[in-house]
């Protein structure tokens, strides 16, 4: 059988005799009518054939894809046109944006360049859209949801490759992320009950990982030392989830020693002070091996050509879930006929009540694992980043806390109650949504600049990155960087902090009047499934954390040294020039070398 693993070999080989047969068949025509011996020139006779072959059908491919736009009323999106074939320097320019510049400033560069929200970067050859036009996204995710998809799940022998499907597949497998159509249909089916109303407005299991950040928390504070709060909001979102999902609280990672101010050392994601031993550093490494792929496009399989770089982690992987699915399926052996209520157990038992099926199992709880994890250790993260920026709301937030729950486990009904805090919450991590095209499409006429109204035609196997990132950092409260027309989305006080835009009338109705301005949990039929999970974890938190602190002061000086903002930052204007943090972006977003904050306990102020 043709396992995923060798179809990039496969694909490889089938579009290099798609390009050689002809090529050599040319060639040889063509040293034949010759009426003269060439002998050695033979070689860059060959060469010139095969150039002249793929520039002819690049170009062939691109006059059709005009002439079928046009025939449907569209246009195709305006291209980058880079100085080096296939776009390479600007290929070479967004791995050195990735590393050195604000996140996304690059992108938009590019779409300021092309005056368009939508535009073809065309990395490769590989034409690549990127869209931040909230009609186009509408139609991606929501009208036309089933005319994209994740990746070409069908036709497993093409040479056209996703990053969605192929590149995730060492972590996540077939589980609800990575597939389409009716096997995602089965995975959203298996899972979705689990995040059933009752259990996640049930915010007791959040209560004893919770406590332990702000005991954390509160022995930094006394020793007036600062804490990188990212570390701490990783480490608590993971053994919660540990916990929900896979039933163990053998992660117990908050447990384990914390970096420390001044000695951390620039970690894969934040700062490093300990190595989590296997399961978390397998996780950790396969996620920095996909955010590679993702910056390789569709060439990096050729970087892993002898072996799958995910395979040792995968292993540590399996390692450690397999016991806890095993248990999983004993104790429903046990229960023989008895299903689960809905409010128990964890997502492992329930998915074990449903299937026998161990590798159904794991792949979907890895899936979720990842889905739950990140994201909302991100949205904790800036926001305790934007509160420190800006005492005036942390004065605020502290206020409605201390009104409605002074002290003790805030239930769902006390988190729904703090509109302030709501408001402030409602800002999560950015994500960036990659879909694939499999036939041509013509999107609506969305309105672009200079009011012209234009119809894009997407061309076949395109990958369309409904650019939710760029999008959404800007839009967010927490997430804001400079973004072209985000001031045209949410108005000219777009870039600033601001909770009360979602709680004055006039102003919600800007955020309200089209629900695809603000899509960071995705829309649609895809539509995060974890969404309640994560406002209701990220609410929790922050209110242990306003019962018990009145201040947060960032002392970005104690992270590791590079983690401060360039200093060329300053001369870009907008966000950048005022970060003091430096966001970094692989799938979520997060602080270069941490997010050191000292926290003023509220009694010391007190007194
Ligand atoms: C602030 C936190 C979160 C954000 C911003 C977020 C965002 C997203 C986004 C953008 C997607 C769509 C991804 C794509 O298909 O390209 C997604 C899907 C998903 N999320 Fe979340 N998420 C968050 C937290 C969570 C949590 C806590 C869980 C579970 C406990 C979760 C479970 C899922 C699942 C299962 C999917 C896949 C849905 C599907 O494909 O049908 N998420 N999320």
């Amino acid at each position: 059988m043709i396992t995923n693993k060798y179809i990039y070999h496969i694909e490889l080989l089938v579009g290099l005799f798609k390009i050689l047969i002809p090529s050599v068949l040319l060639g040889r025509w063509l040293v034949a009518v010759l009426p003269f011996q060439i002998g050695l020139f033979q070689i860059p006779l060959y060469l010139g054939v095969v150039v002249a072959f793929i520039t002819c059908r690049v170009q062939y491919d691109r006059f059709y894809q005009r002439r079928d736009a046009a025939q449907r009323g569209a246009v195709l999106a305006p291209e980058i046109k880079g100085r080096w074939p296939g776009n390479v320097d600007i290929l070479v320019k967004l791995v050195k944006a990735f590393h050195e510049d604000y996140p996304m400033s690059f992108e938009e560069s590019l779409f300021d360049e092309l005056q368009s929200d939508t535009i073809n970067v065309r990395i490769l050859w590989q034409d690549l859209i990127l869209t931040r036009d909230h009609h186009i996204i509408k139609t991606v995710l929501a009208t036309r949801f089933l005319d994209f998809g994740k990746g070409d799940a069908n036709n497993k022998t093409r040479l056209a490759l996703t990053l969605s499907l192929r590149s995730l597949f060492g972590l996540l497998g077939n589980g609800i992320f990575n597939t389409d159509g009716e096997e995602w249909k089965a995975h959203r089916a298996l899972t979705r009950p689990f995040f059933a109303r009752e259990r996640v407005s049930d915010l007791e299991h959040f209560n004893h990982y919770g406590n332990k950040v702000i005991e954390l928390f509160l022995a930094r504070a006394l020793s007036a030392e600062s804490i990188d709060v990212q570390e701490v909001f990783a480490r608590f979102t993971l053994d919660v989830a540990g916990e929900f999902l896979f039933g163990t609280t053998k992660l117990d990672t908050l447990d384990l020693p914390l970096p420390k101010p001044g000695e951390a050392a620039v970690g894969a994601k934040g700062s490093l002070g300990h190595d989590y031993g296997g399961f978390l550093n397998a996780l950790e490494q396969i996620q920095l091996i996909i955010s590679q792929r993702i910056r390789r496009s569709w060439l990096w399989p050729l970087y892993e050509w002898w072996g799958d770089a995910t395979s040792p982690y995968s292993k540590a992987i399996d390692d450690w879930v397999a016991p806890l699915i095993h248990e999983a399926l004993e104790a429903k052996k046990k229960r023989g006929s008895e299903k689960m209520n809905v409010d128990e157990g964890s997502l492992t038992d329930h998915l074990a009540d449903s299937t026998d099926n161990v590798t159904l199992i794991r792949e979907e709880l890895i899936n979720i694992l990842f889905a739950s994890r990140e994201t909302t250790a991100s949205l904790l993260t800036f926001l305790m980043y934007m509160l420190s920026q800006h005492p005036e709301a942390t004065m605020k937030l502290r206020a409605e806390v201390m009104d409605i729950l002074p002290e003790g486990a805030p239930t769902f009904e006390d988190v729904r109650n703090m509109k302030y805090l709501v408001a402030g919450t409602d800002h999560p991590s950015p994500s960036t949504s990659l879909l694939e095209r499999d036939s041509p499409l013509v999107c609506p006429s969305t309105p672009q600049h200079a009011g012209v109204y234009t119809s894009f035609g997407f061309p076949r196997r395109s990958w369309i990155q409904a650019n939710i990132h760029a999008w959404l950092i800007c839009q967010s409260d927490v997430f804001r960087f400079p973004h072209a027309t985000s001031k045209d989305l949410w108005g000219d006080d777009a870039e600033e902090f601001s909770p009360e835009r979602w709680i004055d009338p006039e102003r919600l109705k800007i955020m309200t009047s089209d629900p695809f301005k603000f899509v960071p949990f995705n829309a649609g039929p895809r539509i995060c499934l974890g969404q309640k999970f994560a406002y209701n974890e990220a609410s929790f938190m922050m209110v242990k954390i306003l019962q018990v602190f009145d201040g947060f002061e960032l002392h970005q000086e104690d992270a590791p040294p590079g983690s401060l903002p360039p200093s060329s930052w300053k001369d870009k204007g907008g966000r950048a020039a005022i970060e003091k943090v430096w966001p970094l972006s692989t799938i979520t977003l997060f602080s270069k070398g941490g997010m050191w904050i000292r926290m003023h306990p509220a009694e010391t102020d007190a007194e």
